[in-house]
């Protein structure tokens, strides 16, 4: 096999540091905050989990693209990611799944990324430094650093992105129950990804997934036993409708559950500050401890922003008395939080694990018995 041609790419960050590679996937330019995730797999879904819209994700992993792509593992319709940064991408895909590589399917999809990038180097850098603003370039766009990089202080903060908006779902849809139908939920799509409808409808719960912008009557006109709130991308501080709209759920009582950004809307709504974390938390091997039995569960993340307070800290809400029900050993960060007087909780983390380990899934059954018990 001969190997095809390189071509230079350049990832720029905005402290000025340069990373020089050659171009993964399309060629062309993007731009968007770097953040590094440490799965060792799953990056199907990585890439197409629409809370990385807009960000550059670097994979720590140092081989990526051995299995290919798939039909099946895709979290939405298309690759979010704004940018992609590898170390060795696979010369040769294989699975028995696979039905295209991962270069071809960057290609495919327009997203701009670099190999051949030192991972772990860069991964100490934005541990050090934060995650922040930066650019891949390569092709026509590849310029003189000066030029990229005044392209890159110019390009959108996370801080302060209002991004809900352009990945929640147009239209409502369903997600039929697996079997018999058990509970309604109305999910609140601020950009869900297709394994928590499945592993809801698993559980015998019809989903119905409205957009961002539903009011409370959309909501209730559902009938639903339980509301939740979905994952999605930008700083939830923008997110004033959502937050309202979960006070007005909070005041009915409906049982409500929430994932990473749900966790921070439902803070939100009860009255705790968000803040963005110096680099977050993205991997699938992530420790949270539960206050109420000290357990710990090995969890998927993908948060950069996080809920003010301490951990087991119970405080006073417009809904009654709350707790920072989890957080994460390595940091301190809260990892949930759950409504004393009335029947709400989230998680930071994804039980909904795809990819990752599945010890948080019992929280969907949680969100049962609390619909259960609603009754
Ligand atoms: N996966 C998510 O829901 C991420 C939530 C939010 N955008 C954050 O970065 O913290």
């Amino acid at each position: 096999m001969t190997s095809p041609a390189t071509t230079a790419a350049a990832l720029v960050l905005e402290d000025g540091r340069v990373f020089r590679g050659e171009s993964y996937g399309a060629i062309g330019a993007s731009l968007g905050e770097v953040v590094f995730s440490t799965g060792m797999t799953g990056y199907q879904e990585t890439l197409t989990d629409p809370s990385y819209h807009r960000q550059i994700v670097v994979q720590t992993a140092p081989q990526i693209g051995n299995t290919g792509w798939n039909d099946e593992d895709d979290e939405s319709g298309r690759i979010w990611v704004a940018g992609y940064v590898v170390r060795d991408p696979a010369r040769v895909p294989s699975n028995w799944r696979s039905t295209r590589s991962l270069d071809d399917e960057l290609v495919r999809q327009g997203v701009v990324g670099i190999a051949g990038i030192d991972t772990r180097m860069l991964t100490r850098h934005l541990r050090e430094q934060g995650a922040m603003r930066a650019g891949v370039f390569s092709g026509d766009e590849l310029g003189s650093v000066e030029e990229m990089l005044d392209r890159v202080r110019t390009s959108p903060q996370m801080k302060g992105a209002d991004l809900a908006g352009d990945v929640t779902t147009p239209q409502p849809y369903v997600v039929d129950a697996i079997g018999e139908r058990r509970f309604r939920v109305a999910a609140l799509d601020l950009g869900i990804k297709s394994n928590t409808p499945r592993m809801m409808a698993a559980r015998g719960i019809e989903v119905h997934v409205l957009p961002l912008t539903s009011t409370v009557d959309d909501v209730l006109s559902v009938k639903p036993d339980g509301v939740f709130l979905s994952n999605g991308p930008g700083d939830p501080a923008t997110q004033a409708h959502a937050v309202e709209l979960t006070r007005n759920v909070l005041d009915r009582k409906v049982p409500l559950f929430g994932i990473c950004f749900g966790n921070q809307i439902l803070g939100r709504a009860l009255g705790r500050d968000t803040y963005k974390m110096r680099y977050g938390h993205r991997g699938i091997n992530i420790p949270v401890i539960d206050v109420a039995t000290g357990k710990v569960a090995i969890t998927a993340q993908n948060h950069g922003f996080a809920l003010e307070g301490e951990p087991g800290e119970e405080f006073a809400s417009d809904f009654g008395r709350v707790q920072l029900s989890h957080y994460c050993p390595n940091d301190g960060t809260v990892e949930g939080v759950r409504a004393l007087e009335v029947p709400a909780f989230s998680v930071q983390y994804h039980p909904e694990a795809a990819a990752g380990p599945h010890d948080a899934a019992p929280l969907f059954d949680e969100f049962v018995t609390m619909m259960e018990q609603g009754r």
